[in-house]
């Protein structure tokens, strides 16, 4: 395309945010000035950093003068906005200001997004401002931009991710060296790949507001937090590590957005975040520590997978400069926005009817007749089983058996109704776990 003839020389770019993505972020522009000159076509003129602290230690410090505290102040004199900040407020404030007067941002904040999306993209659509999150969702690995536009003319039905690069190291860690949680997420933690509060991320809330963001481009309706059925993985025990590797599965946090149907046939989307045993032959299955992979059914294209660094500040900033050097090209070059605001109206279903396997782990009494009347319970409420294995318990204060059953797939309401129904068996202690099982 050619370049206006009145094309502006020099571009100011404000950065909101100088940790570990926004230093980064910060660090390429200013060592790869020239390259990137060179392809939008006029300079990127970083014109100051909005930190808490000017005076903190940082991973690439950018030349001092360029620190502030007054992020309105930067924000007011831009030609882009990156916010890199995270957060609700001030993020929120800041970014409805730029792209109400037209200036176009990038963030990579997914709980903001999560939250408070359909207010953004509608403020960005009143002035033709572009919004772009390309790092919001399993960082590096060019993703949200595949599904809206590469995979415009086909119809997307399923997307399945590991979306949050800190779990997926903590699982990798525990499952293969056996580590121990705490300091499985305290490497993550020290590593830049988790949260301000890294409880974002082990509660599964992190990936949640991923899989909102991954549903509102897959299937163009503005999703948010709340429709998400969230687990996290502190409640992963070693019994349930060794349950699933003895039956050859995984467990992984998964992100799901699916297209689904109620109870009375109406067409939904299911969207839900939990501990997932996948077989360890699933290309899922092989990703390790930090790294995440978004695994893509549609009905034209078949599966894709997407791999690559989930989180960390070079990989991350990767993804934001991408989505800054488009929306550069754009001012320069000229050309609408390539904003796609949600149109179709997919409506959000209650999660509970996803239907998935299940792994059931109980405690029940070692006597005759329980196996009976464990499954009996099973088939009253329509769930088969398809394999069940009983282990003598090893805890000295749960004495009798341990079951450990993988279900057929089933409606998460009918498995729900049958886990209430275990409970309340005299025979059975406990029901230790419950845990879904995808791609078998
Ligand atoms: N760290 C990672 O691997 C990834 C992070 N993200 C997202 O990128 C954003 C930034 O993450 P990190 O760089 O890890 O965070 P961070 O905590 O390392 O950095 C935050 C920066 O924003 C500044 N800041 C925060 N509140 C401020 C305020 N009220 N006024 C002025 N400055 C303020 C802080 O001083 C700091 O420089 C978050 O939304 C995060 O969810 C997205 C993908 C990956
Ligand atoms: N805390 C997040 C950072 C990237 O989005 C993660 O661990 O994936
Ligand atoms: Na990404």
């Amino acid at each position: 395309m050619p370049q206006h003839t009145d094309a502006p020389t020099a571009l100011k770019v404000a950065l909101l945010g100088g940790g570990t993505v926004g230093s980064q972020t910060a660090r390429i522009l200013t060592e790869d000035a020239d390259i990137l000159r060179d392809r939008v076509g006029a300079d990127l003129e970083l014109t100051g950093i909005a930190v808490r602290d000017t005076g903190a230690t940082r991973d690439w410090q950018a030349d001092p003068a360029l620190y502030t505290t007054d992020a309105e102040a930067l924000v007011a004199g831009a030609d882009v906005v990156i916010e890199l900040m995270g957060g609700i407020e001030p993020a929120r404030t800041l970014i409805l200001r730029a792209l109400a007067a037209g200036t176009s941002v990038v963030t990579g904040n997914k709980a903001l997004l999560a939250q408070h999306g359909e207010e953004l993209y509608a403020a960005a659509a009143a002035t033709g401002a572009q919004l772009s999150f390309e790092a919001a969702v399993a960082g590096a690995i060019p993703i949200l931009r595949p599904l809206r536009d590469s995979l415009g003319g086909d119809r997307v039905t399923r997307v399945m991710g590991i979306a949050n690069g800190t779990t997926n190291f903590i699982l990798d860690r525990m499952d293969s060296e056996g580590a121990d949680f705490d300091d499985a997420l305290a490497e993550a933690q020290r590593l830049g790949y988790a949260e301000a509060d890294p409880t974002a991320d082990v509660e599964g809330h992190d990936a949640a507001a991923k899989a909102a963001i991954l549903a509102t481009i897959a299937f163009g309706a503005p999703y948010t937090l709340d429709q998400v059925a969230v687990a996290g993985i502190t409640a992963i025990t070693a019994e349930d590590n060794a349950a699933a590797a003895e039956a050859g599965y995984v467990i992984k946090l998964l992100a799901i957005a699916e297209r689904g149907r109620a109870a009375d046939g109406a067409e939904g989307a299911v969207l839900r975040v939990h501990p997932t045993l996948l077989p360890r032959e699933h290309p899922l299955a092989s990703v390790r520590g930090a790294f995440n992979a978004v695994f893509v059914e549609a009905e034209n294209a078949g599966e894709l997978m997407f791999y690559g660094p989930g989180a960390g500040g070079a990989p991350t900033a990767s993804a934001v400069m991408g989505d800054v050097v488009s929306i550069a090209q754009r001012i320069v070059r000229g050309g609408p926005a390539r904003l796609r605001t949600p149109v179709t109206a997919l409506p959000a279903l209650d999660p509970a009817e996803a239907h998935t396997s299940f792994m059931v782990v109980l405690r029940a009494a070692d006597q005759p007749g329980v196996l009976r009347r464990v499954a009996g319970v099973f088939e009253e409420h329509g769930v088969s089983i398809e394999t069940l294995r009983q282990v003598p318990s090893e805890r000295e204060d749960a004495p009798g058996a341990s079951l450990r059953l993988i279900t057929h797939r089933a409606r998460q309401r009918d498995l729900d109704a049958t886990v209430e129904a275990l409970a309340a068996l005299d025979v059975v202690h406990e029901v230790a776990s419950v845990l879904r099982v995808e791609g078998n």
